[in-house]
């Protein structure tokens, strides 16, 4: 379980978080989104350890992280950027992970290595790609069995083939040992297949956490083709956003869809045709960024 309240952290007196609040139980596959500089990367720095907050509070399994060895020995955490020591091959990596982590298993090593049959073992890893350099990281951060993964762009790099493999391995940790993940993707297709639970972030804050079903529950399009303008919903909805093509008007709407519904026949009539569509975690993403005035700008020459 990781409980984060009303985390402050300022550099050179910018806030780059701004009170965050974010809640995840153990088992969650938990995606961190939102734009540049939301606060993302800062928020997980914390989660893992590696800054300690201005103000606020931050408890893993209830103890706190920052300086606490043996909870970072239940963590494993794959930063975007991901460092080797000079010269390093994926065997002498092996041995620093073994060392620093007493649950690495050796034998999940030898097992995933026909999962990663381009990697040399021998080879400096350093002289590896860059995607080759993440396979690298996640192998060895799998043989850890940790509590928690903490994932930092997990697949950006990766060729089709092997970003599946990843995250079916990954999955399969999920279900068998109930392992707890936390993803920071602006891969919201990828992401919307492997998480159960959704964190927006923007400007330092999480402006939304929810269960990707209930995300998607609340927020849909709808479509009406009906006569006499723009349909009416009362101030129970937020409409994020509305267009129309010709009598055909196509709204973005957050709330309870049954009652939507019912508002526009009754507004409209019962001839009246009304659609409900589900939306991608992409299109959610967009119009809740729209909302928080973070919105597509059109381009005009
Ligand atoms: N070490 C640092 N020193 C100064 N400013 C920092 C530092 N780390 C982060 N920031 C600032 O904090 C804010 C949040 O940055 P962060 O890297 O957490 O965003 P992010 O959501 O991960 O972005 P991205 O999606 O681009 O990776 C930004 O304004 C960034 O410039």
């Amino acid at each position: 379980m990781i409980e984060v309240n009303h985390v402050i952290k300022s550099f050179d007196g910018i806030r780059a978080l701004d009170g965050v609040d974010m809640h995840v139980n153990q088992g969650d596959v938990y995606g961190l989104v939102g734009p540049n500089g939301a606060g993302k990367s800062t928020i997980i720095r914390h989660l893992t350890g590696i800054y300690r907050q201005d103000a606020g509070e931050i408890f893993i399994n209830g103890e706190e992280i920052f300086e606490n060895a043996q909870m970072k020995g239940k963590i494993a955490y794959i930063p975007d950027e991901i460092f080797y020591f000079m010269q390093a091959n994926t065997m002498e990596m092996m041995r620093y992970y073994r060392g620093l982590y007493a649950s690495f298993d050796l034998k999940t090593f030898y097992r995933m290595q026909e999962f990663f049959p381009n990697i040399d073992v021998k080879r400096n890893i350093r002289n590896l790609s860059k995607g080759m350099q993440k396979q690298v990281a996640f192998w060895l951060s799998i043989c850890v069995h940790p509590e928690i993964m903490i994932l930092d762009e997990p697949v950006d790099g990766l060729d089709p083939v092997m970003r599946r493999q990843i995250w079916n391995i990954l999955l399969s940790e999920v279900e068998e040992r109930n392992m707890t993940v936390v993803i920071s993707s602006h891969n919201l297709r990828e992401l919307e297949d492997v998480c159960d639970h959704v964190g927006i972030m923007n400007k330092g804050k999480v402006m939304i956490e929810r269960s990707l079903s209930d995300l998607q529950d609340n927020i849909f399009k709808i479509q009406v083709a009906c006569f006499g303008g723009i349909p009416h919903l009362s101030e129970n909805f937020k409409i994020l956003h509305m267009s129309n093509t010709g009598r055909v008007h196509t709204l973005i709407v957050r709330g309870d869809r049954d009652v939507a519904v019912q508002e526009i026949l009754a507004d409209k009539g019962e001839k009246t045709i009304v659609d409900i569509l589900p939306l991608t975690l992409e299109e959610i993403f967009i119009y809740e960024m729209g909302g928080a005035d973070y919105e597509v700008k059109e381009i005009l020459f």
